[in-house]
């Protein structure tokens, strides 16, 4: 049997319009049984404010009432059913109190119960829309399926569990209605509510896809596909019609926003293709991502991730020595950071890591702590506003030619770190944060508009 998972990010669930565009996408195939929703654009941010410590109560009154405006609109226009206006004031008068809960007493699972709350707004009133359209549809708390660890806002789903809960009371459901239900969150063993990070909810829906053994995961959002580059930075960019696991997941690794880099996971696990469209325009078509594919080009997009923070770290004792390096990473590990990009030389390391890889919260990750275990055992300096560029295609480490293509464009900036050969599929450069724009439409017009 045919079966999908449709994910809805946050645009396409903005108004009562967008939700009704994205419910007729439902309707049109009868195998869409699971749809997964994000928050209504802009709540998440409106929670992630409620939940920083300078927010004053005249503030947090503001933004209580602005996510209350977004989803009261959506309930009118459907005209307030009794149930789900219901669900409504009891969602908000949650975000209420934990919002005050917060203010005096500021504590991660707290914080993360507060940020899962757009999604239980948009659920609700997304299945409404739904039966609104004559389709037998309900709301599903995906907290009873969605097992995270417990490392508040950041969690790590945990896979064999998510399988066994979904096949006992997500399964059974799913003959006699399609399910509506939120991304981004889960509950730990203790059915505390947990959140996977900032974008997770395309996560969500590979996880479920792979923990139902769905034939595909369809990303919904307000582009037409995977394009070569975020076409917000060049607006000749072109949507790629096909384009593999591997290189899909280098993409949202290297901040192609448009996928979460975590989604591809479970799809590679269980080669479940990934369809990525617009729902505003889904007869525009869009990105098929697959296992394999025809046309595996040298050059395929151009990624950009902001918020880069670069860790150099000297030690005159790494000169000869080993185990230092296994030291900095067994110290980072502690504190939980992973490392993207690695150069060495004979006394220096350079890191760097993602400060959008930070929590749901926005908490960034390089504490007080961490800095002060690793000035143990070297100096450290850190750098910020940087930007990792990729370039994303296949046989680049192969390929002669490619360092000359890019270097030329390449040559008025300044290049602050260059990655490339450990993979076949990228050839990566930091660069100031103030250029990264200007880096990639030029990479871009060499590599893709000639
Ligand atoms: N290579 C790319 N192809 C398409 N979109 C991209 C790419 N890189 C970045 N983006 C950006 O990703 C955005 C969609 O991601 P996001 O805003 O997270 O959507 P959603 O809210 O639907 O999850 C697009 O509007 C686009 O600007
Ligand atoms: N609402 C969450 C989860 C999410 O994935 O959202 P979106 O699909 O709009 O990126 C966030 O804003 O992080």
């Amino acid at each position: 049997m045919s079966l999908i998972v449709a994910k809805f990010g946050g645009t396409s669930v903005a108004d009562y319009a967008a939700m009704s565009r994205c419910a007729d996408i439902i309707l049109a195939n009868p195998d869409t049984r699971v749809v997964v929703v994000s928050a209504s654009s802009g709540v998440t941010n409106l929670l992630v404010e409620l939940t920083q410590e300078q927010t004053c109560d005249e503030r947090r009154m503001q933004l209580i009432k602005k996510i209350a405006h977004i989803q009261y609109q959506i309930l009118d226009a459907l005209g307030s059913p009794q149930e789900v206006a219901a669900r409504l004031d009891t969602v908000l008068s949650r975000i209420s109190s934990l919002s005050e809960e917060l203010s005096r007493n500021r504590n991660k699972a707290t914080m993360d119960e507060l940020l899962a709350q757009g999604e239980q707004c948009s659920s609700a009133l997304f299945a409404a829309v739904l039966r609104e359209k004559g389709e037998a549809a309900s709301a599903f708390d995906i907290r009873q399926v969605m097992r995270t660890d417990s490392h508040f806002g950041r969690a790590e789903p945990q896979i064999e569990q998510v399988a066994l809960l979904a096949d006992e009371y997500l399964a059974p459901l799913l003959s006699s209605q399609r399910i509506v239900t939120q991304g981004f969150i889960g509950a730990d063993e203790n059915g505390c509510t947990t959140t996977l990070g900032r974008g997770g909810s395309d996560y969500s829906a590979a996880l479920l896809a792979e923990a139902l053994k769905a034939t595909a995961v369809e990303i919904w959002t307000d582009v037409a596909g995977i394009y070569t580059t975020d076409p917000r930075l060049a607006p000749k960019a072109r949507p790629i019609a096909e384009i593999s696991f591997n290189e899909a997941a280098e993409m949202a690794t290297f901040g192609a926003k448009v996928l979460h880099p975590a989604t591809i996971l479970p799809a590679v696990r269980q080669k479940i293709q990934v369809f990525v469209g617009s729902s505003r325009e889904p007869e525009r078509g869009g990105t098929w991502i697959r296992h394999q594919v025809e046309d595996e080009p040298v050059y395929r997009a151009v990624a950009v991730r902001r918020d880069q923070t670069l860790l150099n770290l000297h030690s005159l004792q790494m000169l000869h020595a080993q185990g230092f390096l296994a030291e900095t990473f067994a110290t980072l590990a502690r504190h939980k950071i992973s490392v993207d990009l690695i150069t060495t030389s004979e006394v220096n390391v350079s890191l760097t890591l993602d400060k959008t890889g930070s929590d749901s919260a926005g908490n960034g990750l390089l504490s007080e702590a961490l800095l002060q275990e690793l000035s143990q055992h070297c100096r450290v300096r850190v750098e910020d506003d940087l930007a990792l560029v990729a370039i994303v295609g296949n046989k680049i480490a192969s390929t002669p030619g490619v360092c000359r293509r890019v270097f030329e464009v390449l040559e008025p900036h300044n290049v602050r770190m260059i990655c490339q050969g450990a993979s076949p599929h990228n050839l990566c450069v930091l660069v100031s944060e103030s250029e990264a724009a200007q880096v990639v439409s030029a990479l871009h017009k060499n590599l893709f508009e000639q």
